[in-house]
This record gives C-alpha cells, structure tokens and sequence, in this order.
C-alpha cells in the first residue's frame, strides 16, 4: 500500500520572541505514516499539539527536527526542508487541507468559492461549476445562497462551503482540521460519506475530529499524540 507521507522524528517548539525568548516544546519524536485509501486520525487532549502537527504537514509551521517525506509526482521531497516554492507546488497538486473556518473573499459567489480550486488546477469553467452545484447540493446548502457570498453565511453554512472547496480537488492526501465542528448531525454523516469516496479514490487523509462519532466512522488508525509529549521519548 502507497505511503504517500512519512513523517520521523520530527520535533517542534515555540519561541515566545516577546517573553525573552522562553522556548516552549510542544511535540518531540513523531514518527507515523499515512497511506493511500485509509484515514488516519490524530488522537489526544486539548493542547497536544495536534493542530501543530497537521501545520507542519502543511507546512504552515516550521520544523525543529526531523523529515516529513512526501510523494510529490513521485518524487519523494522532504517538507522539512522543501523551499517555499516547492511547498507552494505540493500544496497544490499533492497536499490539500480543509480548515475549521473559511476564509471568505469579498464579492465572490459560494459556487466560486467551491469551483475556483478545480478551474486553477486546469479543469473547465463549466464541469469545475456543475461539480462544485453536486457537492453544495450534497452538502445541504440551499440553493438560494450559491450565488452569494459566503461572508454573511451563518458558521455551519460557511463550514459547508469550505469542506466543498477542500474536496473538489484531487489531491492524493486530504488534512482535515475538524472538518465538523459546526455541522449538524445530518451534515456530519455526508461529511462521513464524503471521507469514504476519498479513500475509494485511494486518496491518504489525516485528520483531527473531536466528534467521537465522526472519529470511529472514519478513522482506519489513531495517531495517540501524547506518545510525542516533550521528554516523553528520553524518559
Ligand atoms: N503559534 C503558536 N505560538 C505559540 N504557541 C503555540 C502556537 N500554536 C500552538 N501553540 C501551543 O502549542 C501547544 C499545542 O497546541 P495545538 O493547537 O497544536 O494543540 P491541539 O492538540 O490541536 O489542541 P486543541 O485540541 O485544543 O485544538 C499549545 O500549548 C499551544 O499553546
């Protein structure tokens, strides 16, 4: 089976630059992979450190230590080190992410919103429009907002938006930062069922869920996250 992302022995900490640079670890030793077709879930208390490892994978955050491996075109680049520009290319061919919040653009129609990332990975206006009508469908989003912009949109109707953004494209490994923490349970079931055609397509997904039903639907593996506490691995 494809393991698209490996990730050893990576470290990270924060330096608080405005309290005399006092360092604070958060994670150390993490070692996991993540294959194509399952779901892999990080697991743990608030304050973890999960929300920092799925920003590493993004590379949002910086690594202190260690490799984050990832297959991009079949090339297997470390994320640790990768350039900016490289992380840019992985981000948009290899790696998509679904926040918690959508980051809403002034003036641009939710069906935008959702077709914009198919029709700048080259796929037509019109197809990137109907598949982008399927999924808001799916997702139980009225009708009536499609054309209007998600700004005013209450936080589950936004959340809908942004998971439809996030599934569109065919990424080959999804991150899912609590894909369902404003949705209904009715919406949290297709958000299940949108998971499961993922891996049909074999496409490798992490993610935090702190909806226990959502997270024994869905998970195939739990990363336990305090196994990476700081000192945890000398001690
Ligand atoms: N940008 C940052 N600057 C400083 N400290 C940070 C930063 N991001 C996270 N932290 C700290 O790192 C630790 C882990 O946070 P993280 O958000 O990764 O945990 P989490 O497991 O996702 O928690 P939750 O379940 O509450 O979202 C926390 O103590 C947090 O304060």
């Amino acid at each position: 089976m494809a393991t698209p992302v490996v990730v050893s022995d990576v470290s990270k900490s924060f330096t608080m630059h405005l309290r005399s640079g006092i360092r604070l670890p958060v994670v150390e030793g993490v070692s996991f992979a993540i294959r194509s077709g399952e779901c892999a879930v990080l697991g743990g208390p608030s304050g973890a450190g999960k929300s920092s490892i799925l920003k590493m994978l993004y590379g949002n955050y910086a690594v202190d230590a260690g490799q984050i491996i990832v297959d991009h075109h079949g090339q297997l680049i470390d994320l640790a080190t990768a350039s900016p520009r490289t992380v840019l290319s992985i981000r948009r061919d290899t790696i998509g992410y679904v926040s918690q919040f959508l980051r809403t653009v002034p003036r641009v129609s939710a069906l935008d919103v959702v077709a914009e990332p198919a029709i700048s990975l080259g796929e037509a206006r019109d197809a990137a429009r109907d598949r982008a009508r399927a999924l808001l469908d799916r997702l139980n989003l009225p009708e009536k907002l499609w054309s209007l912009p998600p700004a005013t949109f209450s936080g589950g109707e936004q959340q809908r938006v942004n998971i439809a953004r996030g599934f569109i494209t065919p990424h080959p490994v999804l991150l899912l930062d609590e894909p369902t923490a404003s949705l209904d349970a009715r919406n949290r079931e297709v958000v299940i069922e949108l998971i499961a055609g993922k891996k049909r397509n074999g496409v490798a997904l992490l993610g935090i869920f702190h909806d226990a039903d959502v997270r024994e639907a869905v998970a195939d593996a739990i990363i336990d996250v305090t196994a990476f506490a700081p000192g945890k691995a000398a001690a």
